[in-house]
């Protein structure tokens, strides 16, 4: 959806954040609207997964706003519009927990505490199932499971909560292809159901058909906010973003031929 006129369901202006007494973010803004598939890129340490954290809620802010669905950070109740799949994750946790067991769980920000799990929260569980391609699984043990098919739990988890807006960091680090095929697959689904999706990526592989737009962080800055680049125009030759850690794609990416923001100058 490119040029979305959705209306701003993430505001964030100015977002700077601290850790460990450093500045690892500095005066971000960003703007993602209903229904876009945003991949936010860029070289390790670059601040994506502080970034996703700030419009969560879960790092504090030493300056600026976040905005989730018009309302501000700090009065904003309705979590159960989120669904957030941290990085690196696993499902199972050390916990004999079966697949549909651990998804069940996602429902818990719909579901008062004390009430049996009704119909809907049954229907949810199993579309969430059916959507990452998990159903004939649902009764395995998650700790039997790949990783890749894990990472597929936890974002079934995220999904059984019904959110409208998805926050996923980097689902597809370390999984097969088999899987990030199927991952994709659930995505695809998720975004034509009018999620607005918000993914931490340094490859996007099989996403890569999804994504309507792409942010590159580089030093705790958002470099690039623009359309991902055209395949055509993707031939690399050198790297403007790549830091000395950095394992971007050469194909396919848009840290291969970009040019810098504008908004980079300015700071
Ligand atoms: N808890 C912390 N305390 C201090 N510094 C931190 C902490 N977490 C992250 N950092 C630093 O903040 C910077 C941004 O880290 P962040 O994890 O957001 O980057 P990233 O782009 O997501 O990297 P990666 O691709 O490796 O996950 C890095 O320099 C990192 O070392």
């Amino acid at each position: 959806m490119l040029n979305p006129t959705g209306s701003p369901v993430v505001e964030a202006r100015d977002v700077t954040v601290a850790l460990g007494g450093r500045p690892v973010l500095r005066g971000n803004d960003l703007v993602v609207r209903a229904g876009e598939f945003v991949a936010l890129m860029g070289a390790n340490g670059s601040g994506k997964s502080t970034l996703v954290r700030a419009l969560t809620g879960l790092r504090p802010l030493i300056q600026g706003s976040v905005h989730l669905f018009g309302t501000p950070l700090a009065e904003f109740k309705e979590r159960h519009r989120i669904g957030y799949v941290p990085q690196r994750g696993t499902a199972a946790g050390g916990v004999p927990a079966s697949v549909r067991e651990v998804v069940a769980s996602g429902r818990i920000t719909r579901r008062s505490i004390l009430r049996p799990a009704g119909k809907a929260d049954r229907a949810a569980i199993d579309d969430a199932l059916e959507v990452v391609g998990l159903t004939d699984m649902a009764g395995d043990g998650v700790s039997t499971l790949s990783g890749g098919q894990q990472q597929r739990v936890l974002i079934a988890r995220a999904l059984a909560g019904e959110p409208e807006l998805f926050f996923l960091d980097e689902p597809t680090a370390g999984v097969d292809l088999p899987n990030q095929r199927a991952l994709a697959g659930a995505l695809r689904t998720l975004s034509e159901r009018g999620a607005t999706i918000v993914l931490v990526a340094h490859e996007l592989g099989p996403l890569e058909p999804l994504v309507d737009r792409a942010v590159v962080m580089r030093d705790g800055r958002i470099a690039y906010d623009g359309p991902p680049l055209a395949h055509e125009d993707v031939h690399a030759h050198h790297h403007p973003f790549a830091g000395p850690h950095d394992h971007v794609p050469h194909v396919g990416s848009p840290f291969d031929t970009m040019s810098l923001d504008p908004r980079e100058d300015r700071r």
